[in-house]
């Protein structure tokens, strides 16, 4: 197997996206031996020490079925009245194939808005990393019906990038109906050619994508696209394969033809990147000389090394840091807001639920949100 593939499927923290055609029998049922099958090889990679999200979608065809809702195109406010009624049918069915292989479900529902919001964005990845730390399997859907027609995802492709970029994971595995990206559609052209690895996403690449070939799909090649390049510019490795058989993931590891879209970086330094690059700074700290030198040696902020705070600026905002001489030396992403970062100058970490009346961040900053200028 190429060895960057190999290292994908291997990663620490995957992230698994379920497409609609996957999950839902012709006549609106839940596809339940198959996703038995899943949950084992979700189950499998746990045993293996890897953690793994889901990011599911299948809400809308189950829904509409039980609806009776007609065969043509739904609109917006009957697809949501779809997903309303068939979402919780997809989270049961989750949950008891994961506890069949003694796993527990967690259900998050997030709408674009969440991913964009910083402090949504933050609690939202902080209930993720909890979830992981504690064993659980966290099973995502777009909350379809609180999204509008103009802030939706597209479909869940995107929210499967936005998912795998917010939970710093290392891989995307895409579960489609097709192994993999072709030249060309290959329901329409039957000399279509399979390309295993795609190191970069050209308008040549893009050109080849067509959209949808299957009734309850809704994203088609362009959408697996779009995620890939977003998810890869983050440091996320995308794995388009198929899943219709049993055990996909186990026939993945067995090497079953996919495409690869291997990372341009990794995670962490696409983060430093985007907190150095993107983010206006509202605010600074002042720290002390001893704080100055952890810093440079790669740790975190503690409260105990602040002298002053400046500024108003919400948590999970970017903040200036600046030695005890004025001068900058950092940049970072504060784990308290404005107030409560002055209540806690000087103190130390066994203090701050005492002082602030809960237990926060053991750290001003934490050091994968800081970069030294
Ligand atoms: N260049 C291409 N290579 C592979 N598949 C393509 C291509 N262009 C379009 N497709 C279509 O995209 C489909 C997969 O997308 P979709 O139906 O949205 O699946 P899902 O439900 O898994 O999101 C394939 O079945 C195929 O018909
Ligand atoms: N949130 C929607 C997902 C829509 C979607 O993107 O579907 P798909 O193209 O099959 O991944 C649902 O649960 O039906």
């Amino acid at each position: 197997m190429e060895p960057l593939l190999q290292k994908a499927l291997g990663a620490r923290r995957l992230v698994v996206k379920v497409g609609s055609s996957l999950l839902v029998e012709p006549d609106g049922n839940v596809r339940t031996l198959w996703l038995d099958s899943l949950a084992r090889d979700v189950a499998a990679a746990r045993a293996r020490g890897q953690q793994v999200v889901i990011v599911t979608s299948g809400a809308v065809g189950l829904g509409r079925k039980r609806l009776r809702l007609p065969q043509r195109p739904l609109r917006l406010e009957e697809k949501q009245a779809a997903a309303a009624a068939g979402q919780i049918v997809l989270a049961r069915a989750w949950q008891e194939s994961l506890a069949r292989v003694k796993l527990e479900a967690a259900q998050i529902l997030v709408t674009l808005e969440d991913t964009e919001a910083r402090r949504r964005y933050l609690n939202a990845r902080a209930t993720m990393e909890t979830l992981l730390k504690l064993g659980v399997v966290p099973v995502v859907n777009e909350n379809d019906t609180v999204a509008t027609s103009e802030i939706r995802f597209g479909d869940n492709d995107r929210l499967s990038a936005r998912v795998a970029i917010m939970a710093s994971a290392a891989t995307l595995i895409l579960l489609s109906d097709i192994d993999g990206l072709y030249t060309a559609d290959p329901r329409k052209d039957p000399d279509a050619r399979h390309l295993p690895v795609v190191e970069t996403i050209t308008p040549e690449i893009e050109a080849m994508a067509g959209g949808s070939g299957s009734l309850v799909g809704t994203g088609g090649m362009v959408s697996k696209l779009a995620a890939a390049r977003m998810a890869t510019a983050a440091g996320c490795a995308v794995v388009l394969a198929r899943g219709q058989s049993e055990r996909p993931l186990a026939a993945l590891e067995a090497g079953a033809r996919s495409t690869l879209f291997p990372a341009r970086t990794s995670p962490r330094r696409a983060r430093k990147d985007w907190i150095a690059a993107s983010l206006g700074v509202m605010g600074t700290l002042e720290i002390d000389a001893g704080a100055v030198s952890a810093l440079k040696r790669g740790s975190s902020l503690l409260p105990a090394g602040v002298r002053a705070v400046e500024g108003t600026f919400e948590r999970g905002d970017a903040v200036l840091i600046r030695a005890p001489d004025g001068t900058p030396i950092g940049k970072g992403l504060s784990a308290y807001d404005a107030a409560d970062a002055r209540a806690l100058i000087g103190r130390r970490t066994e203090e701050i639920e005492t002082i602030l009346g809960y237990r926060g961040r053991d750290e001003m900053i934490h050091r994968d949100d800081l970069v030294l200028l």
